[in-house]
């Protein structure tokens, strides 16, 4: 293997020197794969496998719990990997981060297991809302630290993550009684509210918990916490603020009243804190409260969980996601909340997402004012709206003072996700009828992705080479997205998106999907194996921006953008490619389904806060950053690892920041913004001083020549 590499750099060096193509001396990337059942990374050079094993438990719902000291409930391969990972000190650090990596991790073990992934999490993911793998329990502690304390993904201090405020928030003890608790009692609790196995071994039905050992250390209430119990609670629940005092275990005050005050106060603004009161003296704790969901009082109709409801939703905390999802309504947290139903099926039809938001949006005061780009969007899908929008959002009543705007029952989004056959049905709408191969030979395979095997082929009476991507549609776990796939490709077209030119289906199963051929490969082989200089790196992100300028302003996000997806022509040409996560979303709103490339993922995808187009930007900066190393941020990292850093430290760093010109520093500056609404938009990248020293496209020509004799040569070597 050594001499290999060394004989090809050797190669790679005598080619540098013939064409000045900068040959990077690495052969590749090396994103670190792991198997749940790897004991150790130190192990990883003698294990031979490199793709994770079929889950060891088939837990699709795992329950997880945290106390402040570590994580409980996971599945023991699981555990293995996170401790291997993530260092407890880090777990601790940052727990947050630890579940959007854990959330991921279960992603990736649902993908595998439909067949989707042969790898862990290196290549895109879609997690929709409503395939929740993991519920994380936060015990009061760890919740009012959350509150607390602004993590580096969060664009506003008063957010908590949604991601890791789970439904039985509301039946947990009170942040202060729980941290007077000994973790073994925290333990407890948690058995007591986690349904799911994996968990430690339950106390017998009616058998007292053993008393607790004494505290492992002294909890000292913020100022601003405690100050806002006494504000919201002054009475009894006062105590609860005084973390040692035993009323406060046996106090019977609904623990959710506690959860208010504690997720309350991290909205309160800072003027309005005032210093906390000594806390009491500590006595040996009681035995703890009875959690708060076993109470009969604590019923969701008591006046103190409606009051948590509203509590939790204006911090952004999705209190009962279950119930919203059902009924599909918005929980008013923000602009627009679209339930996980509806962007199940928003993901996958683009025009049927712009309807269900734009009607969202109708009825929400709240949603921000659009762009005029976007309002000329919205205006150039009115006449597609009023041929599609089957139930009208609301109409105008001509009553006796004018006309007066009614709500129709479009306001409720109804959980529309389409079944197999419906998926069918459209899809065999939209493409071409007949067969393909009276159109088509196909000639020679190119390479085989996620979801099928790219051909070249000849079109039989013009000669044209064009692609051919052949899908077993069957088979595939994500039909809407091909769907979705090819409606984006044939309504949208721009220079810099790979051209669509036919789609057919043969016998229900074998869909061809007839595209421009680009016979540069994508920018992956050449960032991998060359060092592209500023000018060059320029010109690349140009084009891609003025892809997604488009894009963006036909209120289209493309969700996926990577080297992988950007194919060339061996003129120098460029364009995205695999529009398959593509969503279309109304202007000013947002969206929660996590898709993409965990790399590339920006912030606010991987902790699961609403986002829009501003991901693009984040994951172009990520692009640029492997055109400078060859490799996005953490490739070397596990991919759990990978993600846990991306949640916990936002923005990258630039390696070589001190190498590159003030003005590459400065775009990358504005693309990695870990606040979306601070990053920069397309329209001011491409005006961006660094874009502006972009060399013609020629300029590539050499380094995709050199990629490609160097590919063949290897094909040649095998
Ligand atoms: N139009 C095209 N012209 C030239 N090469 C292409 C074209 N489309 C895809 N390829 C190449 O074919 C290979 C497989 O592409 P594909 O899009 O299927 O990969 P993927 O992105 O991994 O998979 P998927 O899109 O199914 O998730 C890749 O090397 C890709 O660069």
């Amino acid at each position: 293997m050594k001499d290999a590499k060394k004989s090809l750099i050797a190669g790679e060096k005598e080619k540098r020197d013939k064409s000045k193509v900068r040959v990077r001396d690495i052969l590749g990337r090396f994103p670190r794969f792991f198997s749940p059942n790897e004991k150790s990374s130190e192990d990883s050079s003698t294990s031979s496998s490199f793709e994770i094993s079929a889950p060891y438990n088939t837990v699709h719902r795992v329950h997880v719990g945290y106390d402040g000291q570590k994580f409980s409930g996971l599945p023991q391969p699981w555990m293995d990997i996170l401790l291997r990972d993530i260092s407890e000190a880090d777990q601790k650090r940052n727990p947050t981060a630890v579940v959007t990596a854990l959330k991921f991790y279960a992603a990736s073990l649902k993908q595998q297991e439909e067949g989707r992934e042969k790898f862990l999490t290196t290549n895109s993911v879609f997690n929709n809302s409503d395939e929740e793998e993991i519920d994380v329990q936060l015990t009061g502690e760890v919740l009012q630290r959350l509150t607390m304390t602004e993590d580096p993904c969060s664009s506003s201090s008063s957010s908590i993550s949604r991601l890791d405020a789970h439904p039985s928030a509301a039946s947990l003890p009170s942040p202060s009684s729980s941290s007077s608790l000994s973790p073994a009692d925290r333990n407890d609790y948690l058995q007591l509210s986690s349904p799911a196995p994996p968990l430690p071994p339950r106390q017998k039905t009616g058998e007292r918990a053993p008393p607790p050992p004494p505290p492992a250390r002294t909890y000292k209430p913020s100022n601003g916490f405690s100050a806002h119990l006494i504000d919201q609670q002054p009475s009894s629940s006062s105590l609860a603020a005084s973390e040692s005092s035993s009323s406060t275990l046996t106090t019977t005050t609904p623990a959710a009243e506690d959860v208010i005050g504690g997720a309350a106060a991290a909205a309160v603004p800072e003027e309005k804190k005032v210093t906390a009161p000594t806390p009491a003296p500590r006595v040996p704790p009681k035995v703890p409260p009875k959690p708060a969901h076993l109470k009969a009082s604590s019923g969701l109709g008591s006046p103190s969980s409606s009051t948590l409801s509203t509590s939790l939703n204006s911090i952004g905390v999705e209190n009962d996601r279950s119930s919203s999802s059902r009924d599909g309504r918005s929980n008013g947290s923000s602009g627009i909340m679209m339930t996980s139903s509806s962007n199940a099926s928003s993901d996958t039809d683009p025009l049927a997402s712009y309807n269900k938001e734009n009607e969202a949006s109708n009825n929400n005061v709240a949603a921000a004012a659009p762009t005029p780009a976007a309002t000329a969007a919205v205006a150039s899908h009115k006449a597609h709206n009023a041929l599609n929008n089957n139930g009208a959002t609301s109409h105008l009543h001509h009553g006796e003072d004018g006309p007066v705007r009614v709500r129709s029952n479009a306001t409720k989004i109804e959980k529309t996700k389409m079944s197999d056959e419906e998926v069918l049905t459209e899809l065999r709408r939209i493409v071409n009828p007949g067969n393909p191969s009276e159109h088509y030979e196909l000639k020679k395979q190119i390479g085989v992705g996620a979801s099928g095997t790219v051909y070249i082929a000849r079109e039989n009476n013009t000669k044209e080479v064009v692609a051919v991507k052949r899908m077993a549609f069957k088979s595939q776990p994500k039909k809407e997205m091909l769907v979705t796939e090819i409606k984006v490709m044939q309504q949208y077209k721009h220079p810099n998106l790979v051209n669509y030119l036919d789609s057919y289906l043969v016998d229900t199963d074998d869909l061809w999907v007839v595209m421009d051929y680009l016979e540069g490969g994508n920018l992956t082989d050449v960032v991998v194996k060359t060092e592209l200089d500023e000018g060059q790196i320029a010109a690349v992100l140009k084009e891609c921006l003025m892809a997604l300028h488009f894009l963006h302003s036909h209120s289209i996000v493309h969700r996926d953008i990577k080297s992988d997806n950007v194919l060339l022509g061996m003129n120098g040409a460029v364009k995205l490619t695999d529009m398959g996560f593509c969503a279309q979303i109304q202007p000013g709103s947002k969206r929660d389904t996590v898709v993409g490339t965990p790399y590339w993922m920006s912030p606010e995808i991987l902790s699961k806060k609403k986002y829009n187009y501003k991901v693009d930007i984040w994951s172009l900066g990520i692009m640029a950053l492997e055109m400078i190393d060859g490799e996005p941020p953490y490739m070397r990292e596990t991919p759990m690892k990978a993600i846990f850093l991306i949640a916990q430290n936002g923005k990258p760093e630039i390696q070589r920041r001190n190498e590159l010109s003030h003005q590459l520093v400065d775009f990358l500056d504005r693309c990695l913004v870990v606040d979306p609404e601070e990053r920069a938009g397309t329209e001011e990248l491409l005006d961006h001083p660094f874009i502006r020293t972009a060399k013609p496209l020629s300029s590539l020509v050499p380094y995709i020549k050199a990629v490609k004799e160097l590919k063949e040569k290897e094909a040649r070597g095998k």
